[in-house]
């Protein structure tokens, strides 16, 4: 696993909003195999969507060829409600690209049978062959998607009563107002984040320093649904200063020090290794730009 630790949640933002249009690109996605990526809503994708947003205007990423597949999503709230997840997605990220509406998939939480949509969504997944790259943030408590603790690290997706702790951490969506917070959600489990070929999540505030010390430094534990993360051959983190701050100082030097490694690798000190300055040029861009892919150390 790797853990990218940036200044700030800016940087954590270009990081992972680079980190996506590199991954499409180099995938070069077409209609009859698509990039499939698994999406959050919540604070911490909202402003990777923004960038991507001025990425796609400025002619930098197409979203022809992406298919979507979202975490979660509250039952009984109406679709259109402004806090319904298909209303965040829309608005934050789905009109102002090229995506297909057919492309995207988010759960239905009016749906008639609750569990045959939840069956639904996985069937789809499995349709387009998997997913690609999931990105997803985490709540305080180390839930992933709405995979409360103490839920199965087996889950599928399904329908997922929210911890009281959720509920509070949510009601700053629906006026602070813990009485208008929906608690009930349908949501992927956590099998099917960790089935993705990549997993990346979002972790930025001191609010969840003690979720990420867990995550990175505990063991995989249900009580901590993120953890299940470390058991994934292709899993990042990409956090902030302020969620390092449970840490141990040793696990934040030594994930800065795996990283300062590798771009000393491709540094320009290689450039003979590299063959030439054109390929220099590429390697420095792509470090610079903070993606740095697949890089020749261990996940
Ligand atoms: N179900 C969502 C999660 O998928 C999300 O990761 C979490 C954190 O949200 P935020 O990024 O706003 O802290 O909120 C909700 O509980």
């Amino acid at each position: 696993m790797r853990l990218v630790i940036r200044d700030d949640y800016d940087e954590v933002t270009n990081y992972v909003a680079n980190y996506v249009k590199e991954r499409i690109r180099q995938f070069n996605p077409t209609t009859e195999n698509p990039f499939v990526i698994g999406l959050p809503t919540g604070s911490s994708p909202v402003s990777v969507y923004k960038v991507l947003v001025e990425m796609y205007k400025a002619g930098d990423i197409n979203f022809e060829n992406v298919v979507t597949f979202n975490m979660d999503e509250y039952v009984g709230l109406p679709r259109d409600h402004p806090e319904s997840y298909h209303s965040f997605m829309w608005k934050n990220l789905f009109m102002h690209v090229n995506i297909k509406p057919e492309n995207v998939h988010i759960l239905d939480g009016n749906a008639p049978d609750l569990d045959e949509e939840c069956k639904k969504f996985e069937a789809e997944i499995a349709r387009v062959g998997g997913i690609e790259l999931f990105l997803g943030g985490i709540g305080p408590d180390g839930h992933i998607a709405f995979n409360e603790p103490g839920s199965s690290l087996t889950s599928r997706t399904r329908v997922k009563t929210l911890a009281y702790e959720t509920i509070i951490a949510n009601a700053r969506f629906f006026d602070g107002d813990v009485s208008k917070v929906p608690k009930l959600a349908l949501t992927v489990g956590v099998a099917t984040v960790m089935d993705a070929r990549e997993v990346l999540v979002i972790i930025t505030g001191a609010h969840k320093a003690i979720a990420l010390a867990n995550c990175i430094e505990g063991g995989v534990n249900h009580m901590w649904t993120v953890s299940a993360i470390q058991m994934h051959p292709k899993g990042l983190i990409v956090c902030d200063e302020d969620a390092t701050l449970e840490l141990h100082v040793k696990t934040v030097k030594y994930f800065k020090s795996i990283e300062h490694v590798h771009q000393s690798l491709i540094g320009p000190e290689n450039l003979s290794l590299q063959g030439g300055v054109k390929q220099l040029r590429k390697i420095v861009v792509a470090s610079r730009s903070a993606t740095p892919l697949n890089g020749p150390y261990e996940e």
